[in-house]
């Protein structure tokens, strides 16, 4: 396709919204066509860039055709992207986390009718974390496994989306689930042997940091990613999005457009 794509960005006035918009400046293969946010917000009628040509924020979704969408609003305006997308045929892509069972289920049946990505990390080194977990944790079955996270304090949703898509590729690799053998929260007592565990840190201008600790008897394994930029989720994400555009409906996720992309 010779055009650029046609992209509404949904969120659009926060802090993924920001980063993203950043990056589609200077982005010759979209155009914004709608910078979407709530009908209350502060910005709504405001340019999204100095240039008084620039699109505006609103809280219309837009009439004309679309492309592909992108999405980091919140639980609540993912459920309300996936209805515009699954009934108009628009591919989504969306880094929102926080999703109960309920919303993963619509995911799940939107992803029958459009090309959905839904990530909760849309780093490079994430994904590439996941996959050294997945062997650290087969290699060191007995050993046990906390997952600590740090983010900025006005993140709402605990533990983090990536600290789950950790947890669960961990306990995948040990043949158990989360909902089987995860434990959040505080806790008191003896640790329980094969229980998963998560501890979350919140402040500050924190981005996102996610450690692994496996830990034995004597020795420990740390494995680690530090996001200080959030232009790297951004940067995923319009990849996602250039990729996910014109494929057949089904569930994608960042790994294997790594694969297919960079054969990594
Ligand atoms: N997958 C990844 O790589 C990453 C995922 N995230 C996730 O992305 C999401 C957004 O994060 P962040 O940008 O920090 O959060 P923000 O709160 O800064 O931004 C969310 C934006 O979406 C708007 N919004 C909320 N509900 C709706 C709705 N129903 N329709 C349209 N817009 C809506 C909010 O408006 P208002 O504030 O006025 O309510 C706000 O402007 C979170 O779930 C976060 O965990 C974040 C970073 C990376
Ligand atoms: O809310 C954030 O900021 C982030 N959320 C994602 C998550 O929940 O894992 C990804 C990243 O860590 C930043």
């Amino acid at each position: 396709m010779n055009r650029p794509l046609r992209l509404a960005l949904h969120g659009a006035t926060g802090r993924m919204g920001r980063a993203l918009l950043d990056l589609l400046r200077d982005d010759g293969r979209f155009e914004l066509v709608a910078a979407l946010t709530v009908p209350d917000a502060p910005q709504l009628g405001e340019p999204v860039y100095l240039d008084r040509a620039a699109p505006r924020f609103t809280a219309q979704w837009p009439s004309q055709a679309l492309d592909v969408v992108i999405d980091f609003s919140g639980p609540t305006g993912l459920a309300h992207a996936l209805a515009q997308c699954r009934d108009r045929g628009i591919a989504l892509v969306s880094g929102t986390t926080g999703a109960d069972a309920a919303l993963k289920a619509c995911v799940a049946e939107a992803a029958q009718h459009i090309p959905l990505m839904h990530a909760s990390n849309f780093s490079l080194g994430v994904a590439v974390l996941a996959r050294l977990l997945r062997q650290a944790a087969a290699a060191l079955p007995a050993w046990d496994l906390e997952i600590v996270e740090a983010h900025h304090g006005r993140k709402v949703d605990a533990p983090s989306g990536t600290a789950l898509l950790l947890g669960e590729a961990a306990a995948a690799a040990r043949g158990t689930t989360l909902a089987r053998d995860g434990v959040s929260g505080t806790r008191e007592g003896a640790r329980r042997a094969g229980s998963i565990g998560f501890a979350v840190v919140r402040g500050g201008d924190i981005v996102g940091e996610h450690t692994a600790m496996l830990i034995g008897s004597g020795e420990r394994v740390e494995l680690a990613h530090r996001a200080t930029d959030r232009g790297i989720f951004a940067r995923g994400a319009l990849e996602a999005a250039h990729w996910l555009h014109d494929r057949p409906p089904g569930a994608y996720d960042l790994d294997a457009m790594l694969v297919a992309r960079l054969g990594a």
